[in-house]
């Protein structure tokens, strides 16, 4: 739809360079522009700002993803130079600054497939739950408990914010600091369900994720797989898994959750872990 609003400034070869280069969060639009597109980012933005009637503030993504937060900057190109909104999905609401800590509208297929797992009773932890989009979800129709642990004090503290604003049956706790300290200071051995959703470094947190989990509880092990063929990728990270796994885990089930790159996809491994 984006594209289309560009195709009176852009040529369509120019149109074409920004295939699944945008993203609108709430009243925010953030596009990402190819080097040889940059000096036209100002019409850019501009035409996005007129056309679009539900955007206030259009960014030029200056940065990959990066860092512990997994944060990226952000440099204005038109409109109102703020980076809070609030986003909506499937009955939440959620407060989202779009520059100080990691959100992406991209995941919602995988956390609707997550809050559709958890159920009543249950214990989550989500060592890495940013503003607490998976975590809110889950706890919205189902009387959960969900920790929602971040490193970075802004995600936190949305996160807060985020569980006092929504009407959720369960109950969203956040908690600021790093995964493994806090499961080993507070959450040893109380979790049904382990959410990982740090890909790029699952398998340093594996053991922190086990400390954390009851017998028999499950874990969503997120990874990075290049694989030749999409198909493939999911039984890839299986033998990922299996390969860093020193548990007795069965597998039930693995997919393709999103691509992150020419022949690389994230991917998710759901196991069951016995301890006995
Ligand atoms: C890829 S983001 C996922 C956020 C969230 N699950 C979501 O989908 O919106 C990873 C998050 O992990 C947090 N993080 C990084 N290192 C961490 C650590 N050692 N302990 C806890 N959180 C951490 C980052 O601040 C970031 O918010």
């Amino acid at each position: 739809m984006l594209k289309r609003v560009l195709q009176d400034v852009l040529s369509e070869e120019e149109n074409e360079q920004l295939i699944s280069a945008f993203d609108q969060i709430g009243d925010i639009i953030i596009v990402r522009i190819p080097d040889s597109l940059v000096s036209k980012k100002q019409i850019i933005g501009k035409t996005l700002l007129e056309q679009v009637s539900t955007a206030n503030s259009i960014f030029y993504q200056s940065s990959p993803v990066e860092g512990d937060y997994r944060t990226r900057k952000l440099e204005v190109i038109a409109g109102e130079d703020k980076t809070q909104t609030e986003y909506k999905e499937n009955g939440c609401r959620f407060i989202v600054d779009v520059e100080k800590a990691f959100f992406s509208p991209r995941l919602s297929t995988e956390r609707e497939r997550i809050a559709g797992l958890v159920k009543d009773g249950e214990v989550m932890i989500n060592m890495f739950g940013g503003v607490g989009m998976f975590s809110l979800l889950a706890a919205k129709n189902t009387s959960c408990t969900v920790y929602n642990i971040d490193l970075n004090p802004v995600a936190a503290q949305l996160c807060k914010e985020n569980a006092q604003i929504n009407k959720l049956k369960g109950e969203v706790i956040s908690l600021n600091g790093d995964a493994t300290k806090v499961i080993n200071e507070q959450l040893t051995g109380k979790a049904d369900r382990i959410l990982m959703l740090l890909p790029e470094r699952s398998d340093e947190f594996l053991d922190s994720a086990l400390n954390g989990l009851k017998n028999n509880g499950v874990i969503h092990y997120y990874s990075h797989m290049h694989a030749d063929k999409k198909q493939d990728a999911p039984k890839l990270s299986e033998e990922h898994f299996m390969s860093v796994n020193k548990t007795n885990a069965e597998i039930i089930t693995s997919r393709n959750v999103r691509p992150v790159g020419p022949r690389f996809y994230q991917t998710v491994v759901d196991v069951k872990i016995s301890k006995s």
